[in-house]
């Protein structure tokens, strides 16, 4: 069994990697790069297995590999390899200005994507931010978009005071009535429409491509977005974690 170990903004999700089956990941809510805690929650919430390798993707920074590397020092565990920007171990060539600055897990949606035999795709990762990435064939990824999260945007929002405390309204609303179902629906309906939009540019902007793109979602918020997208939207809940697989398995 690999360890696969992502890293993000609000979450931490693992999951154990044998090649064939795909397990509920394991989810650590965390309360951000500075969190005191996270490295004992880590601790406690990881299982006591042996992994024969651990890989991790992550968008934390030095502080959260330093307790990847100690953690798996204290089991005895194998240390841990990071996903790295450089194009030669995951086969993606990025157009970004300077690509060693395009996140990890970015990168390890499109080595998934890959490997799920998608050439050519408009990749949304629904997590604390939204990205929104043009993957063309051979690996050539054309850029993409950042956006604030479902998440995100509702708990800035709470910090006006006239809408603090107006949760847990209804998000299916579009001529809302109240300050709870206005902020429930302005965000989720805004993010769906925004991912309608933007998803609909960067697949004109596929031109060069011999064929279309597909647009696949994936990350935290995805079952509460896909709902509301066209037909033609595909979901892949496990996209970093394939592309994590994929490099796991043929590095
Ligand atoms: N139990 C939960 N606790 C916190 N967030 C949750 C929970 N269930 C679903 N979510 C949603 O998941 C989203 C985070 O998704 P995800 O885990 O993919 O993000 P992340 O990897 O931490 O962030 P990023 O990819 O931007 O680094 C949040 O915006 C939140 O709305
Ligand atoms: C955008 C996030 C925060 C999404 O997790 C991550 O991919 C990241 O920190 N990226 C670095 C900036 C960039 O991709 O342009
Ligand atoms: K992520």
């Amino acid at each position: 069994m690999k360890l696969l170990l992502d890293g993000g903004n609000s979450r931490i999700k693992w999951l154990w990697w044998d090649t064939q089956t795909w397990e509920t990941p394991g989810i650590l809510v965390h309360g951000g790069r500075t969190d005191p805690d996270l490295p004992d929650r880590l601790h406690a919430a990881l299982e006591q297995r042996l992994p024969e390798a651990v890989w991790v993707v992550e968008v934390l920074g030095e502080d959260f590999r330093h307790t990847c590397h100690t953690l798996c020092q204290q089991r005895g565990w194998p240390a841990p390899r990071f996903l790295v920007p450089d194009p030669a171990p995951h086969g993606i060539c990025s157009d970004y200005l300077e690509p060693a600055r395009l996140g990890v897990d970015r990168y390890a949606a499109m080595v998934g994507a890959r490997a799920l035999g998608y050439d050519a795709a408009v990749i949304v990762d629904c997590g604390t931010a939204v990205t929104l990435d043009l993957l063309m064939p051979e690996g050539r990824h054309h850029g993409g978009l950042i956006l604030p999260g479902l998440g995100l945007m509702r708990r800035s929002l709470g910090q006006a005071p006239g809408v603090a405390g107006a949760i847990g309204g209804r998000d299916d609303q579009v001529a809302a009535l109240c300050t709870a179902d206005a902020v429930a629906s302005g965000t989720l309906q805004g993010l769906a429409a925004a991912i309608t939009h933007l998803g609909q540019r960067l697949l004109a902007q596929a031109t060069t491509s011999p064929v279309p793109p597909v647009k696949l979602l994936t990350g935290g918020d995805a079952t509460c977005l896909y709902p509301l997208l066209d037909h033609h939207w595909v979901m892949e809940p496990h996209l970093v974690f394939r592309g994590l697989a994929h490099m796991a398995d043929h590095h």
